[in-house]
């Protein structure tokens, strides 16, 4: 049997995200897949769908900072609410986008974690370049990769894409054309995994 995959599209600049980011892993080693990280503009994908951030409606955005609280101590990550945001992550997606595919994840998880646990302004090339050299890149030459054009076209690409499946916000996840959006969609995504939810 084909191993199956689980796509992850992904942008730094969402809570959700980061939280999502530290359980897939596992989740796909449990579940015996594949996982592929796609790095997409979060932003774009709310602007095509006319979507929007939930924190941009005063009554969500108060509750999203508890739930967010919630979750972390549920998984027993940390979480640092990072006085830049929202953020500019589109040289963050760009470096992504540079990457082999196989690296792609470690550096999702690199800039995720400096955002969402160490209050680093990831907009800022010089904070890339440390996170990136931190993790065992080369920063410069990440940062160099990025401003070129094929990085660029991949990101876009990863959006379009990601909005003609159906994407409208972040994190969100599909097993072939199967979407679930959403850190608290995990449980159901293993479920799906583990064919728990065949009709
Ligand atoms: N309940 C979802 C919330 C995810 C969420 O609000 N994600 C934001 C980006 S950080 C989003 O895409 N919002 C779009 C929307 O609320 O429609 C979860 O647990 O992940």
């Amino acid at each position: 049997m084909t191993q199956r995959t689980i796509e992850f599209f992904w942008d730094a600049a969402s809570p959700y995200t980061y939280l999502a980011a530290t359980q897939i892993e596992a989740l796909a080693q449990r579940c015996g897949c594949s996982l592929q990280w796609r790095p997409f503009v979060l932003g774009k994908a709310f602007e095509a769908t006319g979507n929007r951030a939930p924190a941009q409606i005063p009554a969500k955005g108060k509750y999203l900072f508890k739930d967010l609280r919630l979750w972390a101590k549920h998984y027993g990550v940390p979480l640092f609410f990072p006085r830049v945001f929202p953020v500019n992550s589109l040289t963050a997606g760009r470096i992504g986008c540079a990457l082999p595919p196989e690296q792609v994840g470690r550096w999702a998880q690199a800039v995720m974690t400096a955002y969402w646990t160490r209050d680093a302004d990831i907009s800022q090339a010089e904070v890339l370049k440390g996170v990136a050299d931190a993790a065992g890149f080369d920063g410069a030459a990440l940062l160099a990769a990025a401003q070129e054009q094929p990085a660029k076209d991949l990101l876009r690409a990863n959006t379009e894409e990601a909005v003609e499946r159906g994407v409208f916000g972040a994190p969100t996840f599909f097993v072939g054309e199967q979407m679930f959006w959403g850190n608290d969609r995990l449980v159901l995504l293993e479920d799906y995994l583990n064919g728990k939810l065949a009709a």
